[in-house]
């Protein structure tokens, strides 16, 4: 049995996926009124962009538009985790109430758990998390120090039985979670694994077009007692907190970082978690009136991850257990690490919208370019688009081109709500000038140019 050794890919391995579309083959049901049943803009928009639709309360369908948005998250998700050499792993949706009997949280899980009964009367249950599972996939196959360290993650469906699910994705029964567990030999080891989880969480929520702040948390129902939040500030979101503004001035960019060097890591936390901020359940007035008056916040945020810290808990409780090297068998450090995939959809929104509808950043946007025919069916229109489209094609980007024949008024406000952060229009007038229009979605910014210098400046 050799070690497990863990391969740090440097490139990611994952492939970029380019399909282009043509509205007039896509499956779009943009919506033409307002929702009533929505509260809050992003699950305003995602009705109405098409995104998703209700399946049943907290539970949704993901159309077309709304799952190519879901993908490109994942994928960042999954790099992100890889360059932090982080093992992907796929666990079953249906669990057995076996494991988490071990683990002693089968009746302290509580009413959000699902529990279901197969044909034969076994106890089963929709995974709300996978402590449990993925321990047992551990103690049956690792038991030397000499496989360690060694994070193993998956990104799956989870069911969480919300007494009130609302806001769309935001608070859905059936969400979609990244979740991620490190096993250590030591808890110097668990707590470099901690910090290694929130440098990729930094660099995931920056490439997403969010800034997430770490907010120390309360552990709840998974246990421990070290535990940081993910919090994008929003007015909507669930989450009073209280914070230093100076926390707002932090970037981590791009900046190189050795996932494998404790100190670097360790620095990254201290820079990180070190001013004023915590969430509602850990708020501490006293500390907080050291701020500095001017830079006292208080504020709502959206929760979009969390890291947890919990030593042996599910170790001792399942006898994961390892040599030490020294003749001794020690039960394995842990923690856990979610990031709310599905809820980002909804957050990125929160963050990045107007009057008109969604302005995707660039990092997630389900298209790159939206190419509007103004009028279709004249040939020099149809042309012009066609070759766009193709070129677009050819360079890796994704069109979306609306070949519908419809009002132009309607195209304009569909691209609108829909959040492409280019649009090109193709007119009559402009072609025999020998120019089409780009539009920025973000300023509104509209500018007339050739064709070719179109495809150049949104490269
Ligand atoms: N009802 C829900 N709807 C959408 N996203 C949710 C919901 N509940 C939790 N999440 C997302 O999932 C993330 C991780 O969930 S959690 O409970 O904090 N952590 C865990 O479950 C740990 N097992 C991490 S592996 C949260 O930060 C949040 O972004």
């Amino acid at each position: 049995r050799g070690s497990l050794v863990q391969i740090k890919p440097d490139a990611t391995d994952f492939p970029k996926k380019a399909n282009p579309m043509r509205m007039s083959r896509y499956f779009l049901p943009v919506l033409k009124e307002t929702p009533r049943e929505a509260q809050i803009v992003s699950h305003r928009y995602m009705l109405q962009a098409g995104m998703i639709k209700q399946a049943s309360a907290g539970i949704y369908s993901w159309l077309p538009l709304g799952f190519k948005v879901l993908r490109k998250i994942e994928d960042i998700v999954h790099e992100e985790q890889a360059r932090a050499g982080h093992i992907a792993i796929q666990m079953p949706t249906i669990q057995s109430a076996d494991l988490w009997r071990e683990s002693g949280r089968y009746d302290a899980y509580g009413d959000e758990m699902l529990r279901i009964k197969d044909r034969g009367g076994r106890e089963m249950l929709f995974t709300p998390t996978a402590e449990e599972l993925v321990t047992d996939i551990f103690r049956a196959h690792v038991t030397s120090y000499k496989d360690l360290p060694l994070t193993l993650y998956q990104i799956q469906w989870k069911f969480r039985d919300e007494v009130r699910p609302r806001f769309g994705v935001m608070r859905g029964r059936e969400f979609y979670m990244k979740d991620g567990y490190n096993f250590d030999l030591t808890k110097e080891d668990a707590l470099h694994a901690y910090n290694r989880h929130l440098v990729s969480y930094l660099r995931t929520y920056e490439r997403l077009g969010l800034q997430a702040i770490p907010m120390r948390a309360d552990s709840g129902p998974i246990g421990g007692d070290d535990t940081h939040e993910f919090l994008v500030l929003a007015e909507t979101g669930e989450s009073e907190v209280f914070y230093d503004s100076e926390i707002t001035d932090l970037k981590f960019g791009d900046r190189e970082i050795d996932y494998d060097d404790k100190a670097a890591c360790q620095a990254v936390l201290e820079e990180f978690t070190s001013r004023y901020a915590r969430t509602d359940e850990t708020h501490d007035e006293a500390l907080f009136n050291e701020v500095p008056e001017t830079r006292r916040k208080v504020a709502r945020g959206i929760e979009v991850g969390q890291i947890f810290y919990f030593g042996t808990k599910y170790s001792d409780a399942m006898g994961a257990m390892v040599d030490d090297g020294k003749g001794g068998k020690v039960p394995v450090h842990m923690g856990s690490h979610g990031i709310g995939v599905s809820r980002l959809l909804g957050a990125i929104i929160e963050a990045s919208h107007d009057d008109k509808g969604i302005i995707w950043p660039e990092g997630v946007t389900p298209f790159h370019v939206g190419i509007l025919n103004m009028r279709s069916g004249d040939e020099a229109c149809d042309a012009a688009c066609e070759d766009l489209y193709a070129k677009f094609t050819a360079a890796g980007l994704e069109p979306l081109y609306d070949d519908r024949d419809e009002r132009a008024g309607a195209k304009f406000g569909t691209m609108d709500m829909i959040g492409l952060p280019w649009r090109i229009t193709v007119g009559p007038r402009g072609i025999k000038n020998g120019v089409v229009e780009v539009t920025c979605r973000r300023t509104g910014e509209a500018v007339e140019m050739p064709a070719a210098d179109a495809i150049a400046k949104i490269q």
